[in-house]
Formats: structure tokens, sequence, C-alpha cells
């Protein structure tokens, strides 16, 4: 039963595309995105500033829609339906509700001028119908699930009242409210200090584990993807250039980007034994992207076929995918790793 569950697929995205107006031209900051995402899983997508991580998070409810303007093509299939082609109107009964999401920032969501009670009250009324009474003990069960001491004192504070990580779980108490089968998680911890940031991570992984709901989880620390990510999409420059199980994108990561970022884990380079190379300079604009291989113009590899042709993604081991050169003509051997 709970096998059968694992194959069927919550989200699929499928060769996603959001383009963004910039001087008079659409340009993309997502560009052919694919994932999958099954019950119960926690996938991650990983990358630095800029590499459309959050273009793409936001794309799935539509987030952008309202202040700017936005291109989609592609399809966000959720349950089957594409949430593309959703009036604006339904997404507001999915958000919240069938999906939810959480931010760095918890005061951005919060509202200043009310309890947290009340607002945690108000999405269970909203979505669910429930009296005010029924609302109330709910959000006293989702605190406490969250691991707030005292949830009844809680119910009566306000945001500004409560430390950052307090903040948090009240923010990751009101997203799951209402049980949704995803929640999206943008750099939930990026703000938090580390032992409350350990804190958060477990505080998700558990209600993964208990409550089978998957996560998307977007962060630019592979440490944070290590603890407790089952599969990851290495995104860069809008396009996923490495895609694999957790262990194995640890254990064997093959694009020059993906080495990039793990270089930046110290520990891990020692435990390699080998020195992976350090990824100069930073993430180019939309407007400067180069034509080839969007990594080029930072990859210590690259060559004119880089430079000039777009590398195709290929699995070079069952769902391990790589969308590099050095790969993608059978050289498998061919040393990516810079000496
Ligand atoms: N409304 C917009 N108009 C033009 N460009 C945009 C718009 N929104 C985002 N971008 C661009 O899209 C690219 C991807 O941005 P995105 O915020 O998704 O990156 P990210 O990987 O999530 O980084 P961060 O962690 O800093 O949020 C960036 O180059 C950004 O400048």
């Amino acid at each position: 039963m709970m096998e059968e569950k694992k194959n069927e697929t919550l989200l699929e995205i499928k060769d996603l595309k959001v383009s963004f107006p910039v001087h008079k031209k659409w340009l993309p900051a997502v560009d052919g995105v694919s994932l999958e995402i099954h019950p119960g899983e926690i996938t991650g997508i990983v990358g630095e500033s800029g590499s459309g991580k959050s273009v793409m998070s936001q794309s799935i409810l539509r987030l952008r829609d309202h202040d700017t303007a936005v291109r989609y093509e592609g399809e966000i299939l959720f349950e089957g339906e594409n949430l593309l082609q959703k009036p604006l109107s339904q997404m507001r009964d999915i958000r919240g509700n069938q999906i939810s999401v959480i931010f760095q920032d918890p005061l951005n969501s919060l509202s200043p001028v009310h309890t947290v009670g009340n607002q945690i009250s108000e999405v269970l009324i909203l979505h669910k119908q429930l009296s005010k009474e029924e609302a109330g003990k709910r959000s006293i069960q989702m605190l406490k699930m969250t691991g707030i001491p005292d949830p009844e004192a809680c119910m009566k504070k306000y945001p500004f009242e409560l430390s950052g990580g307090m903040q948090q779980r009240v923010m990751i108490a009101m997203a799951l409210a209402c049980e949704p089968k995803l929640l999206i998680a943008d750099e939930p911890t990026t703000a938090l200090d580390v032992t409350i940031q350990e804190q958060i991570l477990h505080l998700i992984r558990d209600l993964n584990e208990r409550l089978g709901m998957s996560v998307l989880f977007i962060t630019h620390d592979m440490g944070v993807v290590s603890r407790i990510c089952h599969s990851v999409k290495v995104m860069y420059l809008g396009q996923v250039v490495e895609e694999a199980q957790t262990q194995e994108l640890f254990e064997n990561p093959c694009h020059p980007y993906t080495q990039g970022l793990l270089a930046c884990i110290p520990h891990l380079r020692v435990e390699r034994g080998k020195e992976l190379p350090m990824i100069q300079g930073s993430v180019p604009s939309l407007s400067n992207i180069p034509e080839g291989c969007h990594f080029c113009t930072r990859c210590s590899l690259a060559d004119d076929t880089c430079r000039n042709c777009p590398p195709p993604l290929v699995e070079i081991s069952p769902g391990h995918k790589v969308k590099c050169w050095k790969y993608a003509d059978g050289s498998k051997e061919r040393e990516v790793t810079a000496s």
C-alpha cells in the first residue's frame, strides 16, 4: 500500500519556463525545469542566489502574478490538474489548504496587528469552515506539535513578542494547520542561528515522517540539503544542472557547479580526500545568460563546445542526471574534477 502511494505523483512540473520583461525582452528566470514530487518525499532545490529557485517555487502557487508581469510556459500539474491554467480565485483555495509555503522571514508572512491565535484560527475558519472554538483548539494543537512550550500563552501573543525561532514555529503551525499535501519551504532556516536552524530542520523532517507531507525545500546550503532532503536538484541560471538521490549526489557529484557548491563544506572536502574546485565569480544576470552551457563563464573546464552549444541533461545512472558536455559524449571517464 505504502509502495503504491510512493509511486503516485503529487506534483509534476513539465518543462517550466518563467519569463520576466527586462529591457523590452522576455527573459527566462526559469528555463525548462522538470520535476516530480511523490507523497512523503522531501525534494531539495539548491543553488546560489539568482539561480531561479524562488521564482520556480513561487510559480507553483502563482505568487508573483499579482505584482509583476510574468509569462509561463510548460505545465505545473498538482494531482493531475494544471495550476497554470487555474484562475487566481481558485489558486486562493489551494494556497494554505493543499499547498502551503514558509519563507525565510516569518515576519513578512505574519500580520503584526493580530495575535498568533487569531491568525492560525483564521486559516482554519476560512479553509476548513471550523467554528471559532474548534479553530482555537486546533490552533493550540498545531502550536504544541511544533514544539512551542506554552501554546495557550503563545496564542495571545503578537508575532513581535516572540523570538525568531518561535516566529518560525508559528509560521510552520499556520502553514500546516490545514494539513497540506505539499509544503514549500523557501530558505526557512537561513536567518536563524545554528541551534535553532537544527531544531527547525528536525521539526520539518519529523512532521514529514509523521504526517506523510511532501516538502519542496529551497536552500543555497548543501549542508542543509544533506540533513533533510531525500533527493536534490541543483539549479543554475534557471536550469537544473544535476539531480540525484541525496546520498548519490554527495558521494558522486558530477557537475562542476555541484562540486563547487560542495567545496563550500570544509569537512566534506577532507572526507573525500580530494580537493573539489571552488567556484569563482557570481551568477550572471538574466540579460547576460551565455549561449551554450549556462555555467561556461565560471567553469575552468569549459571549451568551445560548452561556450556555443547547450548541453543535454544526461542520465548517467538510474535517477542521476547531469547537464554537462563532459558526460554527454559518453566519455564519463574524462576527469571533471579540476586537478
Ligand atoms: N520581476 C522580475 N523581473 C525581472 N527579473 C526578475 C524578477 N524576479 C526575479 N528576477 C530575476 O530572476 C532571477 C532568479 O531569481 P530568484 O529570486 O528565483 O533566485 P534565487 O535562486 O531564489 O535567489 P535568492 O536566494 O536570492 O532568492 C534573478 O536573476 C532575478 O533577478
